[in-house]
């Protein structure tokens, strides 16, 4: 099953061989019968022994012959195939909810063979539970609605989400994904809809982390939308009002936070898709109190910063002339915020001057360059506004275009959720850039909302930039044999480690710390021979090893915080002796591999 031929990298064969030692242990089940072939944490379809039919209760319930894992796994990638030769011509979105409904039945029905296709096929899978269809899935969600998955606190729910949590029928949840849809990637407010950002990135979570998924909980907070459009719709699901604001919004999010964290103390919330002021807002409130993060504002911010230093790396230059670099960031919101403060921080730790820190930065918004001139200034954007004396011939409100004349910047990064604010002309007019090697980091998704195509990049900005977008585009081909190579600046590449590393360090809290040393160690992965090539991030194939050095790197910052109280038996003071590897192996050991695991009734 586990192909050695299908990987190249030996990052890859080190992850094989950790996983190759897997003795399934026993998982203990309260059920029997039916109820068993009906619940996907357990189901086996036609693989259950003929033992455990007769222990278990099934026997006369399936076909009698036994079908191996090996089999089913080969037999759903037929059915997948098939499907992708029989839907050949017909509309991206008609092919894209195609698949992912086929991967859906299967999650449903059987969680463990699902996981190893997904992870065994995460390169041509994560593209459909995750960035760009997932985006489409939640535009059509209450039509696609079939089962429901992970969890709904609404504001009609109100003094009772003490009592609800316990409806959860799992014991133990390690890592929960909260939204409260009102900004899903660059597509808005989708309300109730936005369920589907939670389950992709939980779905990633359990391929990528090996988290076990009997241990995660996807959750929609449903406060109403401001979505007139889904007000409208006689098939939305969620809350027919508008959403609500001040204290009675925050009351509802301090509910549901006591709740989850009564019940279990130990888990890890990763805030997604809040529109900006909810993100900064409950970051601020529970990030000393809880073990929580935001992943817009963080895990963008930490993925960038390592794409940014790369470029340097990709520039032939050292790492010491980040600061030098002039960077235009488009997107003033919690992702191009996020981005700007942790690469401020940066250049501080690396001049030791915290003044002049931001003076190479420059920050655009839906109304241009943003300067202290700016009426009704964010306080989130203030210490990035430019001081209107310090830029010769750029006003407060200058345009993009003006902005990349003007300044000629070393890189171009787009968080703006608007797709082709990076115009024809304003990608020639980086052609003048003053560096050799010009960056354009395209992250806003889904695809279509991308700030340029990787196409486009190449073809007006010029072969010799670095590209990465947020969403994946195919590499570009630019004739006589060259490539123009496209990368994925996503956080898919930190969320993981970062709720990884928390988890099995026994965090109290996650601190600016251990994000620094997750984004590091992701910056530091990289040889310099694939970043001369223009490779900032590493292949998604390697996901898993990827995300266990960034949980180790994590896990190590906690322990140098004394924040870690340790996981299971391993307590603190064990975690403080081991070695950078053997934090690295207990990370690996403490992943999940899906593995049909012999079930043991308890009653
Ligand atoms: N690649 C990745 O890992 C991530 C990508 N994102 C993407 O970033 C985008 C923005 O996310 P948030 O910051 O949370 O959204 P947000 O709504 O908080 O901020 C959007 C910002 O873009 C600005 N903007 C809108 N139109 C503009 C225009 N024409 N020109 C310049 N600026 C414009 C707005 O004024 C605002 O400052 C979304 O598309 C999201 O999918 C977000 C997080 C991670
Ligand atoms: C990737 C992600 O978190 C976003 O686009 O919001
Ligand atoms: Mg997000």
């Amino acid at each position: 099953m586990w192909n050695l031929t299908r990987f190249a990298s030996s990052r890859l064969s080190r992850t094989r061989r950790l996983f190759s030692s897997v003795i399934p242990g026993p998982c203990i089940v309260h059920k029997r019968g039916t109820d068993i072939l009906h619940d996907p944490w357990f189901n086996k379809d036609t693989g259950f022994p003929l033992t455990e039919r007769d222990r278990l209760g099934l026997r006369g319930l399936l076909p009698p012959r036994v079908i191996s894992f090996e089999q089913q796994y080969d037999r759903f990638m037929e059915s997948y195939h098939s499907l992708e030769k029989n839907t050949k011509g017909q509309p991206d979105s008609f092919v894209a909810l195609a698949k992912w409904r086929i991967l859906n039945r299967l999650h449903d029905r059987n969680e463990t063979l699902y996981y190893r296709v997904l992870m065994d096929n995460i390169k041509d899978f994560a593209p459909i539970i995750y960035t760009p269809t997932v985006g489409l899935v939640c535009q059509n969600y209450s039509g696609l609605f079939r089962r429901p998955r992970g969890m709904y606190f609404s504001a009609k729910d109100k003094g009772e989400m003490m009592s609800m949590i316990y409806n959860w029928p799992a014991q133990h949840v390690d890592m929960i994904v909260l939204t409260d849809g009102s900004r899903i990637l660059g597509l808005g407010d989708l309300g109730v809809q936005g369920i589907g950002i939670p389950i992709g990135k939980l779905d990633m979570y359990v391929a990528a982390a090996g988290i076990n998924p009997q241990r995660v909980l996807p959750v929609m907070l449903d406060v109403g939308t401001n979505n007139q459009k889904l007000l409208e719709d006689r098939l939305y699901l969620g809350l027919r009002q508008p959403r609500l604001e001040g204290e009675e919004y925050l009351e509802i999010v301090d509910e549901f936070m006591e709740a989850v964290f009564t019940r279990w103390p130990k888990a890890i919330v990763q805030f997604e898709d809040f529109q900006m002021k909810w993100a900064f807002e409950t970051l601020d409130r529970y990030r000393k109190k809880f073990c929580m993060f935001n992943d817009d504002i963080q895990g963008t911010a930490g993925v960038a910063l390592a794409g940014l230093l790369g470029t340097v790396r990709a520039q032939g230059r050292t790492l010491a002339d980040f600061p030098d670099q002039k960077i235009v960031v488009v997107g003033a919101g919690s992702a191009g915020l996020g981005v700007l403060s942790m690469a401020v921080q940066a250049v501080a730790r690396m001049t030791g001057k915290n003044e002049t820190a931001a003076q190479n930065f420059f920050l655009l918004d839906k109304d241009g360059l943003i300067t202290k001139e700016r009426k009704n200034l964010d306080p989130a954007a203030a210490s990035f506004a430019k001081d209107p004396g310090q830029i010769v011939g750029l006003r407060e409100g200058a345009s993009l275009l003006e902005v990349v004349k003007k300044v000629k910047p070393d890189v171009l990064l787009g968080l703006s959720g608007v797709g082709g604010v990076f115009s024809e002309e304003v990608l020639k007019a980086l052609r003048e850039s003053g560096s050799t090697r010009p960056a354009i980091f395209a992250m806003s998704n889904p695809t279509m909302n991308a700030e340029c195509t990787a196409a486009d990049a190449f073809k007006h900005a010029g072969e010799n930039i670095v590209f990465a977008s947020g969403s994946p585009f195919e590499n570009v081909n630019l004739g006589n044999g060259k490539v123009g190579y496209v990368n994925q600046a996503n956080n898919m590449y930190l969320f993981p480690g970062i709720g990884l590393g928390s988890l099995v360090s026994g965090a109290r809290f996650i601190t600016d710390g251990m994000l620094q040393a997750a984004a590091e160690c992701l910056a530091s992965y990289m040889t310099d021979e694939e970043i001369q090539k223009g490779i900032l991030y590493p292949s998604i194939d390697s996901i898993r090893h990827i995300t266990a050095e960034v949980g180790a790197s994590v896990l190590r910052a906690a322990v140098a915080e004394e924040l870690a109280e340790g996981h299971g038996d391993v307590g603190p003071k064990e975690l403080a002796h081991m070695s950078k590897e053997e934090t690295v192996e207990y990370v690996f050991r403490n992943m999940w591999y899906p593995i049909y695991s012999p079930l043991v009734q308890e009653k």
